[in-house]
C-alpha cells in the first residue's frame, strides 16, 4: 500500500522516500575521499609513502608553515558537531546530525572547492568536546562547529579559539549572522529604514539568534530596539527563570511578556527558533511593510504562504531553498573559509564577517549580468522585495565574499600570506566554480514555470515509475505513464506509491482511442518502406517507443522519454521512425561531462558511426549550439590521434576537412584542429607548442572523429576517471525525445524528463 512516505513534503516535491534513497543510493551517504597523486607503481609508493614521504615529514618538523605546501591542510576543514541542535530539529544526537554534517561537507565542495570531513562527536560533556578538538589542529586548515545546542556551543567555541590557531566558526551562530545582516540590511534600504531607529523583535535566544543579534549591534543596531524572546517568552531584565548570562546580555527594561505583545507594531522579526512559532495575528500585528525572516530549518517559523493570505505588504524571507530570499548559512560558510583559507588566517574575526555581510548586501543590489541570469531561473531579478540576498548558485558569490574576507583578513593583520594580485585571485576563484549545476538549476526551474506533458513510455518499470512521479512531484508537469492498468497497479502497489495524485495519467496504448490516428500517421511515413498495415498496426499496439513517439509527434505529449529496457540504439531506431530532423538540423548525442571542476561537451556520442567530414562540420555546430544553450561560450575542438597533421595518417584528414568545412560557413563560434584530446583540453601545451591555434582558451566542446571513440572516451571517464557524465542527449529531433542508458536510476530518468520538457520549449 502506499504509505506517507510516497508523499512529497509540502512545498518542496521531494517525497520522504526519494530523501531515503538519495541518501542510501549507490555509495550511502554523500561523501568520500580520493586521492589526488598517483598510486600506481612502485616509484608512486616510494614518493608518496616510506621513504619519500620523510622528506616533507622533516621539512615540516623544520618550518611547520609549510604543511600548507605538503599535505591537505591548507585546503581542508573540519565540520564537527554533537547533534544537540540539528537544524530546527532538536537535540537528536552525534550520530544522526552525520547526514547534515556531512552535507555542510559537501556544500564546502560544491560552491567553493574547499575539501571537507564531517566529525560527530558523541558526549554533550563541554569540556570531553573542546578536548576532543582541540588536538585537532595539524589536520585542518579550520574549523566549522556546527549544530551545537546554545549556551554550551558559545562556550566552545570561545575556548576553542583561544587554543587553536586555524579558524574557528560555529556556522550557526555567525554563518546565519552574517547571512542575516546583509539581508537585514537590503530590507532596511527597500522599507525606507534607518538601522538605528528600527523595531526587531527576535524569536529565539540561542546560538544562531543570539549571534545575529550581537551582529547587527556591533553594525549600529539600538539595543533598546531589540526584543529577545525564548520558550518562556520575552527576555526582559529581572527575568530569572531558564536564563543564562548570554541572554541575560541582551534583556531589555520592558513591561511585554510574550512574543505576541512583542511583535505587536514591530518592524522586523526574526525566527531562529521552531516551525510554526508565528501566528497569523502576530503577523497582523507587525508595522506597515513589515519584514519577517522565519529562518528555522527545516520548516521555518511561519510559511510564505501564510504571510501572503494575511498582508502584502511584508518582505518574506526563509531558511529554504524552495521559496525566494533564503536567509541560510550556506550562502555564507564555503566562501568564508575560501577566504581565510586562502590567506592562511589565524582566525575568522568581526572585520572579516562583516566584510562578508557588505560583500553579500551589495551583490544583491548589483545589476545581474547575462550569463549569471542562468542561476536565477532564467529571469534577471531586480533588487526588490522578492530579491534582498543573492541565491546560493549565483556564480558571482565564489569570487566576491572570498576576495572581500581575504582582504579583511589582511587589513586586520590576521593573515599569514599576502596576496598581491586581488584581481588574479578573483579570477582564480571564478575558474573554480562548475557552472552546471547552476544551468540545470535553470533549466528545472524554467520546467517548472512552463510546465509540460511527458510520456514515460516504460511506466511499468519502478524505477521509471519513481521518476514520474518525481516529475510531477516536483511541479514539473504532467507525467503520462505508458503501460497496461493492471501492471502499474502492481508495479505502484509493490513501491509504496500512491497513483492517485494530480500531475499523473495512465495511458494504455491497447485501448486507447488516439490508436488510429497514431496508425494512420506512421503508415503514411512507413509505407514505402517496406512496412504493411498490419506491420505499423502491431508496432502502435505492441511497441510503447512507437506508442509514445507518436503521441508526442501528434502533440497529445510534449516530450518523451524512455531507454531503461531497451538499448539505445534501439529506441533511437523506434524514436526515428516516428520522429524527423528538425528542419535544418542533424540529429546527434551530446554527453556533458563533468570532471575535476571542469565541464565538457563530448559530440557525437550516440547517432554517426563514423561521420564524414561534412557530418562532423554539422556536429560541431550542433554542438556548439547546444554549449551555448546551455550558458557556455563554446571553443570546439575537433578531435583526432594527431594535432595540426602530426603525425600524418589518412584519417586524420577527415577531421582537418571539416575545419576546412566550418572555415566556409563563417561559424559564429571558435573552433580549431585537428588535434588530440591533451592539447585541446591543456591550455598550457596548447600554447607552448601550437601558439597559432585559434582557440581562446581549452576546449569545452570536444568533437569525436567516430562514435566509437567517442562512447570509448565518455564511458572510460565516467567509470575510471570519476567525472560525471549526463547524456547522450539527443539534440536535433524536431520533437523532444530523451533516451537514457538501460537500467538508468530513477534520478537519471527525471534529469532526462526535465531534458526533454525544456526542449518542448519551456
Ligand atoms: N537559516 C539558517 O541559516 C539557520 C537557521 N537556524 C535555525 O534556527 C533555529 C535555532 O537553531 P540554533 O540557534 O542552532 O539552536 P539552539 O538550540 O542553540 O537555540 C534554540 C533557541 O530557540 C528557542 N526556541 C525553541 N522553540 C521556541 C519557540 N517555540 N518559541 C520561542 N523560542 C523557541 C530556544 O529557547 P530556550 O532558550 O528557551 O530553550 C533556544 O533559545 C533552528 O530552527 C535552526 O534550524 C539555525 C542556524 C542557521
Ligand atoms: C542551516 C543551518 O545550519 C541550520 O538550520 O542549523
Ligand atoms: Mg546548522
Amino acid at each position: 500500500m502506499a504509505d506517507s512516505k510516497s508523499k512529497s513534503r509540502p512545498g518542496t516535491g521531494i517525497t520522504d522516500q526519494e530523501a531515503l534513497d538519495f541518501h542510501k543510493n549507490g555509495r550511502p551517504g554523500k561523501l568520500e575521499i580520493n586521492p589526488t597523486k598517483p598510486m600506481a607503481t612502485q616509484r608512486d609508493l616510494s614518493l608518496a609513502y616510506s621513504p619519500g614521504v620523510a622528506v616533507p615529514v622533516k621539512a615540516i618538523a623544520a618550518d611547520p608553515a609549510t604543511a600548507y605546501d605538503y599535505t591537505s591542510r591548507g585546503n581542508m576543514v573540519a565540520v564537527i558537531s554533537n547533534g544537540t541542535a540539528i537544524l530546527g530539529l532538536g537535540n537528536l544526537g552525534a550520530l544522526a546530525s552525520k547526514p547534515v554534517m556531512e552535507g555542510k561537507s559537501v556544500l564546502f565542495k560544491r560552491f567553493a572547492d574547499v575539501d571537507s570531513i564531517d566529525l560527530e562527536i558523541d558526549t554533550e560533556n563541554v569540556d570531553e568536546f573542546i578536548n576532543c578538538v582541540r588536538y585537532l589542529g595539524p589536520s585542518f586548515g579550520g574549523i566549522n562547529l556546527e549544530d551545537i545546542k546554545a549556551p554550551d556551543c558559545f562556550i566552545i567555541e570561545q575556548r576553542l579559539r583561544e587554543l587553536m590557531d586555524i579558524p574557528v566558526f560555529h556556522d550557526d551562530q555567525h554563518g546565519t549572522a552574517i547571512i542575516a545582516a546583509a539581508g537585514l540590511i537590503n530590507a532596511l534600504e527597500l522599507t525606507g529604514r534607518d538601522l538605528k531607529t528600527t523595531k526587531l523583535v527576535c524569536n529565539g535566544a540561542g546560538a544562531a539568534a543570539i549571534a545575529c543579534i550581537e551582529l547587527i549591534k556591533s553594525m549600529g543596531f539600538a539595543p533598546d530596539n531589540m526584543v529577545l524572546c525564548d520558550t518562556k517568552g520575552v527576555i526582559y531584565q529581572g527575568r530569572s527563570e531558564g536564563m543564562n548570562q548570554w541572554k541575560s546580555a541582551h534583556a531589555v527594561k520592558t513591561d511585554k511578556r510574550t512574543l505576541a505583545e512583542a511583535m505587536k507594531g514591530a518592524d522586523v522579526v526574526f525566527g531562529l527558533s521552531q516551525k510554526g512559532a508565528f501566528s497569523e495575528d502576530m503577523i497582523r500585528s507587525m508595522a506597515d511593510r513589515p519584514i519577517i525572516f522565519a529562518m528555522a530549518n527545516p520548516d521555518p517559523e511561519i510559511t510564505p504562504e501564510e504571510v501572503a493570505r494575511i498582508r502584502d505588504d511584508a518582505i518574506m524571507a526563509t531558511g529554504r531553498s524552495d521559496y525566494p530570499n533564503q536567509v541560510n548559512n550556506v550562502l555564507g560558510f564555503p566562501y568564508i573559509f575560501r577566504g581565510a583559507l586562502d590567506v592562511r588566517a589565524t582566525t575568522i574575526n568581526d572585520e572579516m564577517k562583516i566584510a562578508a555581510v557588505n560583500a553579500l548586501a551589495s551583490l544583491a543590489r548589483e545589476d545581474v549580468p547575462d550569463d549569471v541570469v542562468a542561476a536565477y531561473q532564467g529571469a534577471r531579478p531586480r533588487f526588490g522585495a522578492q530579491y534582498i540576498i543573492p541565491v546560493p548558485f549565483d556564480p558571482r558569490l565564489i569570487s566576491a565574499i572570498p576576495v572581500a574576507v581575504a582582504k579583511a583578513a589582511i587589513e586586520s593583520g590576521v593573515a599569514r600570506r599576502e596576496i598581491a594580485d586581488m584581481a588574479a585571485y578573483a579570477r582564480e576563484l571564478s575558474a573554480r566554480r562548475d557552472p552546471i549545476a547552476s544551468t540545470l538549476a535553470q533549466l528545472y526551474e524554467r520546467v517548472r514555470r512552463h510546465q509540460k506533458r511527458i510520456v514515460f513510455a516504460e511506466a511499468e518499470e519502478e524505477q521509471v515509475m519513481r521518476a514520474a512521479l518525481s516529475y510531477a512531484n516536483q511541479g514539473l508537469g504532467t507525467a503520462i505513464l505508458l503501460g497496461r492498468e493492471d501492471l502499474i497497479q502492481a508495479t505502484a502497489e509493490r513501491a509504496g506509491i500512491d497513483l492517485n495524485r494530480p500531475g499523473l495519467e495512465i495511458v494504455n496504448a491497447r485501448i486507447s482511442k488516439r490508436g488510429d490516428a497514431y496508425i494512420d500517421y506512421l503508415y503514411a511515413r512507413l509505407q514505402r518502406q517496406g512496412y504493411l498495415h498490419r506491420d505499423v498496426t502491431r508496432l502502435i499496439h505492441n511497441d510503447r517507443n512507437h506508442f509514445a513517439a507518436c503521441m508526442v509527434a501528434l502533440g497529445d505529449a510534449d516530450g518523451m522519454v524512455t531507454g531503461v529496457t531497451r538499448n539505445y540504439s534501439t529506441a533511437l531506431g523506434d524514436v526515428r521512425r516516428c520522429i524527423d530532423a528538425k528542419p535544418g538540423h542533424r540529429v546527434i548525442g551530446i554527453s556533458i561531462v563533468l570532471a575535476r571542476g571542469r565541464t565538457v561537451f563530448v559530440a557525437d556520442t550516440a547517432v554517426h558511426d563514423m561521420p564524414t567530414s561534412e557530418e562532423l562540420a554539422d556536429i560541431a555546430e550542433e554542438a556548439a549550439g547546444f554549449a551555448r544553450r546551455m550558458g557556455y561560450e563554446p571553443r570546439v575542438a575537433m578531435l583526432a590521434y594527431s594535432t595540426f597533421g602530426h603525425p600524418p595518417g589518412e584519417r586524420s584528414e577527415r577531421v582537418r576537412e571539416a575545419v576546412n568545412i566550418l572555415d566556409k560557413r563563417y561559424v559564429n563560434f571558435e573552433f580549431d584542429g585537428e588535434m588530440a584530446a591533451d592539447v585541446a583540453l591543456d591550455r598550457k601545451l596548447m600554447e607552448n607548442l601550437y601558439p597559432f591555434s585559434r582557440l581562446s582558451g581549452p576546449a569545452n566542446v570536444l568533437v569525436m572523429p567516430a562514435f566509437h571513440s567517442a562512447a570509448i572516451s565518455t564511458k572510460m571517464l565516467q567509470e575510471l576517471g570519476g567525472s560525471t557524465v549526463i547524456g547522450p542527449l539527443l539534440v536535433g529531433l524536431d520533437k523532444p525525445v530523451q533516451i537514457t542508458s538501460m537500467g538508468a536510476k530513477d534520478s537519471d530518468i527525471v534529469n532526462m524528463a526535465a531534458i526533454a520538457a525544456y526542449g518542448a520549449g519551456s
